[in-house]
């Protein structure tokens, strides 16, 4: 792991911003297509905005949500809401989006479609990580009751997760498909979730510290 401190939060989201875009459009002078997957939750808005102001051909890149709370899209708590209005807007407008929602009362009931269609474009180019003070990424949250099951190399790419301090169902990302990333960046900001960081590097155990799963080769962007 790669830890890089920045003096304030708004360098920091700006040169994430920078890295991500300087690295998708290297990917893009190799192939046809690249991913990048994102996540959701309070911290990476301005990193979207800078990104959606970056000269890119944005209508060759497909953005996914690392994980999405199973609510509409009119909750304020919706991932999916958060990247529309944020990051595929502006110049990056024309990306594709591959949604992890649709319709249904629980996550399992549209797991297939969604799967198919996620698994359509891996392995993932880039993807950018956020954490929690309970050390969770993604929705792999400690004591969730598929947790096992997403820390597994064996996993499907998608699964569906509850925890007991997730307010609503989930669906995430498994490990195994955000470790294959070509590139893994993780943003975190605070006195409190710095030391969750070092809580997780002293436990070694993903299923007491999920982000522990994917550290290794990411790089760790924090400000205070
Ligand atoms: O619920 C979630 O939480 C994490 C962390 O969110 P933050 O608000 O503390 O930045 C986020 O990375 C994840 O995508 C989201 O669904």
């Amino acid at each position: 792991m790669d830890f890089v401190e920045y003096p304030d939060r708004e360098m920091m989201m700006m040169k994430i911003a920078d890295q991500i875009g300087s690295e998708l459009a290297t990917m893009l002078r190799q192939q046809d297509r690249v991913s990048l997957a994102v996540p959701g939750g309070t911290t990476p808005g301005p990193i979207f905005d800078d990104l959606s102001a970056a000269e890119m051909e944005w209508d060759r890149v497909d953005v996914l949500l690392t994980d999405e709370r199973w609510v509409p899209e009119s909750s304020e708590r919706s991932n999916t809401r958060l990247l529309k209005e944020r990051l595929l807007t502006g110049k990056a407008a024309s990306a594709r989006l591959i949604p992890l929602y649709a319709d249904a009362p629980r996550p399992e009931d549209k797991l297939a479609g969604l799967s198919a269609t996620v698994e359509s474009i891996l392995p993932l180019s880039v993807v950018l990580l956020g954490m929690g003070a309970d050390m969770h990424t993604a929705s792999l949250f400690p004591g969730a009751d598929l947790l096992a099951e997403g820390l597994s190399p064996k996993a499907p790419a998608l699964l569906p997760m509850r925890a007991p301090t997730a307010p609503e169902p989930r669906i995430t990302l498994s490990a195994r498909v955000l470790n294959s990333a070509l590139s893994k960046h993780i943003v975190i900001t605070g006195a409190e979730k710095r030391a969750a960081l070092e809580e997780a590097r002293r436990l070694k155990d993903p299923m007491q510290a999920p982000v522990y799963a994917i550290l290794s080769d990411a790089t760790v962007h924090w400000a205070e």
